[in-house]
């Protein structure tokens, strides 16, 4: 059992404007504890008589400032937490914090570079990579995710949802039972066999997360105030606040002027939990047969022992199992050639008795006559010695010697032959080097020049995610996708590219793309040059075989003894072979990596995709709503909507103008084309000026999607001062 309190740290978030001097300070002068300042500036406490302290210190395991980076909160953090995990214990790294301080940051990572990658993914990844190493052991790796909203819990990877809202996830519901260990029903856990695949259900999750939020924040302002001590997610983290967990929090910042409140408020959090003592025991669980099995065999050891000890015979008959194992043993003990080996079979004197019994037996039956044959062959041999070998028989002994001799002289040239093969084959080499040379790689790894094999084996895999899958999870994310995409009619889709062109997460969605076109063509470039490497090594090792035959050749036909000898030559082909070696382990190990950045990318931009669709979609039922608020006349029927449709208007209605603010910022620059198509006047009097709202197609949905698109438009072109009136 390891007894240990929660480690805490804290991280600062990079202020985007520069603060004022000495609004906090980091000591980290004291051993193996950091301490934060926080200096609360003289205006902010308030008026004229100033009862506020001024100053308030918080001490850290460690503190990191606004310039750390993902890879040293991870290496700090993290990795600690997967080693005790790895070696057998729960653990659990929470972030805390006030909105907007980095705790998404810091635990999944940032959306826009694969650097920014935070602890989840890069915990995976360290995960798998250790698992790999041990092959000694069997590992099954799952996943779960859960999100907990308004006391409630909903399970973002179940394949058999396409959540558009939250409500439509599987709830998540808390079951203690009566050892009062808490247990989540509903909540699934999905097999990850690689990082590849635990990367997909972060991502899944993250999508399903984000589709399913632009409504919470719309509910935000209606919710309760909720205490942490009796909340859902304590009881979730039960065992990690004071439990059986290594657990460690990290306390995320904003320390500019208007939060010094909210952060001095997660700091005292902070050194609060840094009381909790945890007791992280070690997870082991007991297969209870083995174990009756081990507490049988002890129980009978002991007994022998004691009869042994006492004096005490044991006089009942071993059992036909006692009796085969027993055979079993001294079978193999005598087959066991090192002659130091020992037959164990305690203290039992039955079975003492029993072994000797054994190996008298068999003494008698083989050994012996055995002995006593080979010691007659002595016997006659001697005293065959002492008579003088007749003529005769010396005769034929020469003649055996002569056809031996013949022998030898057939086999020497027989290797001279061969010799002379080896040497035209080498000095063939010789001729050949510098020109072009035979490839020996049959199967390259990736493809050469010009051939697209190297891209597609890098990002097989996660085309994979795209092109549908048998995994369910993967092939829920497409089907989602491609509803969507049919969804969309033409007007809307002419909407939508307008809306992206300048959205700031088009500018990092098109900086991945050219990031992962790098990517891929260095991909491809050292998928080329593995080839390569591989091919030398392939033709070193076969100019090292054919320089060993030679040697063995020339040794036996010369009568030298060269190949007990160190060859140069060799030498410097092997150390040649072994550098060629490191570099191509070198290349993979980087292709490796970059296959796993070029995943990340890719979901990056997935994942970005789906947030602007979403943003977007959201955007075009606002304008649709307030644009039939506007062209339908109060004593005019109004066309019927769904349940769904009202709800979501009103829902949204409220937040338009800080959707649309914030969802476009400035507007995109519209092509003379577009003007040309969109700007007519007429058009637009037909629409917005006329409040007789003249149908178009007749269908009631179109006809919003046109309203909307246009109205749109125009909002672009107001903002760009570009618009008629
Ligand atoms: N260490 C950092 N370096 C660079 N950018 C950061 C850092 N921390 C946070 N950010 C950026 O600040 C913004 C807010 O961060 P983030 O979303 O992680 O906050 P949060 O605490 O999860 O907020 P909320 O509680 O509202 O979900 C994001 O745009 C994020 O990329």
């Amino acid at each position: 059992m390891v007894k240990q309190t929660i480690q805490i740290f804290a991280r600062v978030k990079p202020t985007s404007r520069k603060q004022p001097q000495g609004i906090y300070s980091i000591d980290e002068d004291e051993k193996s504890v950091a301490a934060l300042e926080i200096i609360l500036p003289r205006d902010l406490a308030d008026g004229f008589v100033n009862n506020k302290r001024e100053s308030y210190k918080f001490k850290f395991q460690r503190i990191f400032d606004q310039e750390s980076k993902q890879d040293t909160i991870f290496e700090i953090i993290a990795k600690p937490v997967a080693e005790s995990v790895l070696a057998g214990y729960n653990g659990t790294i929470f972030a805390y914090g006030q909105t907007g301080s980095g705790k998404t940051f810091t635990i999944t990572g940032g959306a826009e570079r694969y650097s920014d990658r935070g602890i989840i993914p890069r915990t995976l990844s360290y995960i798998f990579e250790q698992l790999q190493k041990d092959s000694r052991k069997m590992y099954t790796t799952h996943v779960s995710y859960l999100e907990i909203y308004n006391e409630c819990g909903y399970d973002l990877l179940d394949p058999r949802h396409e959540a558009s809202s939250l409500e439509d996830l599987p709830k998540v519901t808390i079951l203690e039972d009566p050892d009062q260990n808490i247990h989540l029903k509903n909540l699934s856990l999905q097999q990850a066999t690689t990082e590849e695949e635990a990367l997909n259900l972060l991502f899944l999750g993250d999508t399903n997360r984000m589709i399913a939020e632009v409504i919470i924040a719309l509910a935000e302002k209606h919710r309760s105030h909720i205490p942490y001590r009796n909340s859902m997610m304590t009881s979730v983290l039960r065992d990690s606040l004071g439990g059986n967990c290594m657990t460690t929090m990290i306390a995320t910042l904003s320390l500019e002027k208007r939060n010094i409140d909210e952060s001095i408020s997660t700091c005292r959090f902070a050194q609060r939990v840094a009381l909790i003592k945890n007791e992280a025991v070690l997870n082991e669980e007991i297969d209870p047969r083995l174990v009756i099995i081990r507490l049988k065999k002890e129980i009978q050891e002991l007994k022998d022992e004691l009869a042994f000890i006492t004096g005490e015979q044991r006089t009942d008959q071993l059992t036909q199992m006692e009796l085969d194992k027993l055979e079993e043993q001294i079978t193999s003990f005598l087959e066991d050639q090192d002659p130091e080996s020992r037959l164990e079979v305690g203290s039992d004197m039955r079975k003492i008795h029993y072994c000797f019994y054994r190996l008298k037996k068999l003494l008698s039956e083989r050994k012996i006559p055995e002995k006593n044959e080979f010691s007659h062959e002595i016997k006659d041999k001697d005293q065959e010695g002492d008579t003088p070998l007749k003529e005769e028989e010396l005769k034929k002994l020469r003649d055996v010697l002569k056809q031996r001799d013949n022998e030898i002289n057939i086999l020497v040239n027989m290797l001279k032959k061969e010799k002379k093969k080896v040497q035209d084959v080498f000095n063939l080499q010789n001729t050949n080097r510098g020109g072009t040379r035979l490839s020996l790689s049959s199967s390259p790894l990736y493809g050469g020049p010009g051939d697209d094999s190297s891209k597609a084996s890098v990002s097989s895999t996660a085309k994979q995610t795209h092109e549908g899958s048998s995994l369910d999870y993967r092939s829920g994310f497409h089907r989602r996708k491609t509803v969507k995409k049919e969804e969309m009619s033409l007007g809307r889709q002419e909407a939508f590219e307008i809306f992206k062109q300048d959205h700031a997460d088009n500018v990092t969605i098109e900086d991945n793309k050219q990031i992962l076109r790098q990517r891929f063509s260095e991909a491809k470039a050292l998928g080329e040059s593995i080839n390569e490497v591989r091919s030398k090594i392939g033709h070193l090792k076969e100019e090292i075989n054919q320089r060993q035959m030679q040697r063995v050749a020339l040794s036996i036909t010369d009568n030298a003894t060269g190949d007990q000898e160190l060859d140069p030559v060799e030498e410097k082909l092997r150390s040649k072979m072994e550098e060629e070696k490191k570099s191509y382990k070198n290349m993979f190990t980087r292709l490796k990596g970059l296959k796993v950045e070029i995943e990340h990318l890719q979901l990056l931009m997935e994942k970005a995709k789906v947030k602007l669709k979403k943003e977007f979609e959201v955007w075009w039922i606002e304008e649709a709503a307030n644009l039939q608020k506007k062209s339908v006349p109060s004593n005019s029927p109004r066309t019927p909507e769904s349940p769904k449709q009202q709800q979501s208007q009103s829902h949204l209605s409220n937040k338009s103008e800080l959707i649309s603010k914030k969802i476009m910022p400035s507007p995109p620059p519209l092509s003379r084309l577009q003007r040309n198509r969109f700007n007519n006047p007429n058009v637009e009097e037909r629409v917005l000026g006329n409040s007789s709202a003249i149908p178009f197609t007749g269908d009631s949905q179109t006809d919003t999607d046109i309203l909307a698109f246009i109205k749109a438009r125009q909002n672009l072109l107001q903002k760009k001062g570009l618009a008629n009136n």
